[in-house]
């Protein structure tokens, strides 16, 4: 198997790479309907499974849990996610033949292995999807011609997708039908009533290809979404310990801080969060970001070149190859992080204080996202995709924050997101060691001390613009807005 973006002309590949329009509610009249009556067979009952399933269910589609043997004899976690919720559960041998839909939502190091275990036995004509494209693309998987291949990813952590479609909405998805298996021509329909079964037409769907899910998904998980989180709680938890800032302070103000501050983006984008802070503040926020952008410019240039060029999938492959060694190994030293073992202490820390004490957080968001946005943009994804990958999904994942800290983060996402994570960390930690030691506890900790709150008129008319002006905030506010006209119709 040959990594199947690097075997296209360049020209297929820019064109694949730019396919992105974002789909009309009208388009999904049919709801589920393609999907009525058709047994759809689960893969996995992990973090997407478990999740995407219960909402096709509730969305009234027949679903089932195809397990591994083991899973099944041992009485995993797996098992327990779908026996608990009342879901039938059996073997491939069991299941996959009777399945019209093949989900497979096994972890992506997996997918070759269980895949050609699935395929002999799926029925002639089934169909077969994916929640994210690296299978297809990274590694070049070929699969039966007389199967239809779709893709239905949800643009955040299985958590969400539960929580999105409890509260009656839905989050963004990306759907895609693999061009090379398509042999009936339902690719679209089944896609479409299966991001309606998931609630993902009430949050926005992006009809889109299997290389530009994957190029931009890679991208965004390894930068702004869970590296740069990562390395901003690190650095600011050492840094307000150094400044003599009560460690348990410390902790809570990172833990819940993440949330706090991106919880104004989704509402108004980075403008918005911005906005929450005082003038000087907003002043320094702006110039720390700028600061930041052009030191880890090179950085985000180097993950989307190596994810361009497959040096990053080959990488992680041969770690695959090596049992995950490296993967283990950087999972377990971010468990003994300062961080990740002071608890967050008992103190109160209102809504406000976190924007306040935390103006080096909200630089760091600001800075992570117009990079990630600007490098995927210019590597040719369009910037709704853009949107989704930098702006729209940093809130969901600084939840997972909230919820356990960097644990939580790294075992809701998948393993492939994790390692994208750590080998930004690597790099991005030793790159603002110079930039860490000009910060003091005014940026991050105790908030600026000034005596009044002045700004110079002309600056902070120049901050304003080029806040506003970002081309992240005017895709950034269409999108919002059909989100908050579909959450008025629902
Ligand atoms: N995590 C996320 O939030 C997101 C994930 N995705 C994509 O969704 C897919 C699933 O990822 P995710 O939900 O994180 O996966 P998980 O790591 O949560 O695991 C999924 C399940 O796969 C099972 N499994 C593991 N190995 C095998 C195997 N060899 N054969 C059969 N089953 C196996 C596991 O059960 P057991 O070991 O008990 O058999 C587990 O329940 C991936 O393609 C990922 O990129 C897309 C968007 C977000
Ligand atoms: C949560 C999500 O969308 C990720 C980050 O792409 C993933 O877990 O792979
Ligand atoms: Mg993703
Ligand atoms: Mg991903």
């Amino acid at each position: 198997m040959a990594n199947y973006f690097n075997t296209l002309p360049l020209r297929e590949q820019l064109a694949q790479l730019a396919q992105c329009r974002f789909m009309h509610t009208a388009e999904f009249a049919d709801g589920v309907e393609a999907l009525k009556g058709k047994k759809m067979v689960v893969i996995g009952c992990g973090a997407q499974g478990l999740n995407q399933g219960l909402n096709l269910r509730d969305s009234g589609l027949d679903v089932s849990y195809a397990l591994r043997p083991e899973a099944i004899e041992q009485k995993r976690q797996s098992w327990k996610n779908a026996t608990e919720n009342g879901f039938v559960v059996g073997t491939y041998e069991e299941l996959i033949p009777t399945a019209d839909v093949v989900l497979n939502l096994t972890p992506d190091k997996q997918h070759t292995s269980v895949v050609n275990t699935v395929m002999p036995l799926m029925k002639e004509g089934a169909c077969l999807s994916y929640s994210h494209g690296f299978n297809i693309v990274e590694e070049g998987m070929k699969i039966r011609d007389d199967l239809t291949v779709i893709m239905v990813a949800p643009k955040c952590p299985g958590s969400e997708v539960r929580a999105e479609y409890v509260r009656g909405f839905g989050v963004p998805t990306l759907i895609a039908v693999h061009e090379d298996n398509d042999p009936k021509g339902e690719g679209l329909a089944l896609a479409k009533a299966y991001a309606v079964g998931t609630g993902g037409h009430k949050a926005g769907v992006l009809m889109s290809s299997f290389i530009a899910e994957v190029k931009s998904d890679l991208m965004g998980e390894q930068t702004i979404l869970c590296g740069m989180l990562q390395t901003g709680s690190l650095l600011c938890f050492d840094k307000m310990v150094e400044e003599g800032i009560d460690p348990g302070y410390a902790s809570k103000l990172i833990q819940y801080g993440w949330e706090t501050v991106t919880e104004a983006l989704k509402y108004g984008g980075v403008t918005n969060m911005l906005d929450r802070l005082s003038n000087p503040a907003k002043i320094k926020a702006f110039d720390l970001s700028e600061e930041l952008k052009d030191i880890m410019r090179p950085l985000y240039n180097k993950h989307q070149d190596d994810i361009m060029s497959g040096h990053f999938s080959k990488t992680m492959m041969e770690d695959w190859a090596n049992d995950d060694a490296n993967l283990l190994k950087w999972r377990a030293e971010t468990a003994e992080t300062n961080f990740e073992k002071t608890p967050a202490g008992d103190v109160e820390i209102s809504e406000q204080e976190f924007f306040d004490n935390g103006i080096l957080m909200v630089a760091m968001v600001k800075a992570g996202v117009e990079l990630a946005f600007e490098t995927m943009t210019a590597a040719g994804i369009i910037a709704e995709s853009a949107y989704y990958e930098s702006l729209h999904e940093t809130p969901l994942i600084a939840n997972t924050i909230a919820r356990k800290k960097l644990y939580e983060m790294n075992a809701t996402i998948s393993d492939t997101a994790e390692y994208g994570c750590y080998l930004y960390n690597h790099a991005c930690v030793p790159l603002l060691a110079d930039f860490m030691k000009g910060i003091k506890s005014d940026v991050i900790g105790k908030g600026l001390s000034l005596d009044d709150n002045g700004v110079d008129n002309a600056r902070l008319i120049e901050v304003n613009t080029a806040l506003r002006s970002h081309p992240v905030e005017a895709v950034g506010s269409v999108l919002r807005g059909y989100m908050a006209d579909m959450k008025k119709i629902v």
